[in-house]
């Protein structure tokens, strides 16, 4: 089994160092040189939340333009923003006739601008709670364990199989990580996707951490009324709403109640965020059915003001 890990942030360091550190083949693809020296120096170190430490080394290569290779699987952990053309065409020059892409972003719309460059039948979709942040070019923190839905999105049509599937299962497992394969990952997708939407903009805004949102009649209100909005206009496209996604969404505010989002995060270190991915997603496809989402029109504004001060 040979793994490649496309981007070496947050979730790229903590993938590929947990993958190589059980023994499979991992290489690992950054975007700088300079952070590839770091690498190929030190290795990756993974902090877990227990206070273990584990040290690994895979492959470190050049982020490749053309050379063709055949990994099983590549591991797709670049935000939002750096998913374009030309991305696509390197990971064209690197994917083999059965390589498999799994995109494991936030957010959405990712998938379609791949699907129209890539082999869409070998094109699936990830959706992870775990959480990690990388703390230096080579050492990353695993803040949060959590699970790893995957699946093969609509209307791709993957071809996939039952060993491909166990394989995926297995490699994930024995790395430490909970892997379950989804039948509907668009929903699992989509649900994740309220949830950023909701708390995302939000702490970004306020400069909070998630759990207090919570704390007062206020937010508790605006969180009400954007998940209202996004499940409308998501119902539209075909979701159907758990009717349990307000609790889910007070449940993640309160598991994750000391933790930064990973929006606020961005603005605070200056960086573009991913609302045009999540809240800019449901303002498109309001746009797309003639509806008003005007609690999510006014927070993608002010936190596109926000990105613009940064
Ligand atoms: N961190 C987390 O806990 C979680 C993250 N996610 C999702 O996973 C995705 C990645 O998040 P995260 O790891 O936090 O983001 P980071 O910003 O930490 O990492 C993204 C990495 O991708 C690199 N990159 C960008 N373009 C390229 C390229 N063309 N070739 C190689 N590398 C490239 C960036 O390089 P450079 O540093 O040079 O810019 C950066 O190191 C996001 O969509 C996020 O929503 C989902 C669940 C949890
Ligand atoms: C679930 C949540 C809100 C946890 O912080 C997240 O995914 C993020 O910060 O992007």
């Amino acid at each position: 089994m040979h793994i490649t890990v496309w981007g070496a942030g947050s979730l790229g360091l903590l993938f590929a160092g947990k993958l190589a550190g059980s023994g499979y083949r991992t290489e690992l693809v950054p975007r700088s040189a300079a952070q590839r020296e770091e690498l190929q120096a030190n290795g990756v170190k993974v902090l877990e939340p227990d206070g273990e430490e584990c040290r690994s080394r895979p492959i470190v290569t050049e982020n490749p333009a053309g050379a063709r290779d055949n990994p099983d699987w590549i591991f797709l952990m670049v935000k939002q923003k750096d998913i374009g053309a030309g991305l696509a065409g390197q990971l064209a020059g690197r994917m083999g006739e059965s390589t498999r892409l799994l995109c494991f972003q936030n957010g959405a719309g990712h998938l379609e601008r791949l699907g129209a460059m890539l082999p869409p039948d070998r094109i699936y979709a990830a959706v992870t709670t775990e959480a990690a942040r990388k703390e230096s070019p080579w050492e990353v923190r695993h803040t949060g364990k959590g699970t790893i839905l995957w699946g093969i999105p609509k209307p791709f049509e993957g071809g996939t199989s039952p060993a491909v599937d166990a394989s995926l299962n297995d490699v994930l497992r024995r790395a430490g990580f909970t892997p379950q394969r989804s039948e509907d990952i668009r929903t699992a997708m989509w649900d994740k996707l309220l949830i950023n939407a909701v708390i995302n903009p939000l702490t970004g805004l306020l400069s909070v951490p998630n759990g207090a949102l919570l704390e007062n009649r206020e937010s508790e209100d605006l969180m009400r009324r954007l998940l209202q909005e996004g499940v409308e206009v998501l119902t539209r496209e075909g979701y159907t709403a758990d009717n349990t996604l307000g609790d889910r969404v007070r449940t993640v505010c309160r598991q994750t109640a000391a933790n930064s989002s990973s929006m606020l995060q961005d603005l605070t270190k200056g960086r573009k965020t991913e609302i045009e991915w999540i809240n800019g997603y449901l303002l498109r496809l309001a746009d797309k059915h003639g509806v008003d989402l005007p609690v999510n029109r006014t927070l993608y504004s002010l936190i596109k003001l926000k990105e613009g001060q940064g």
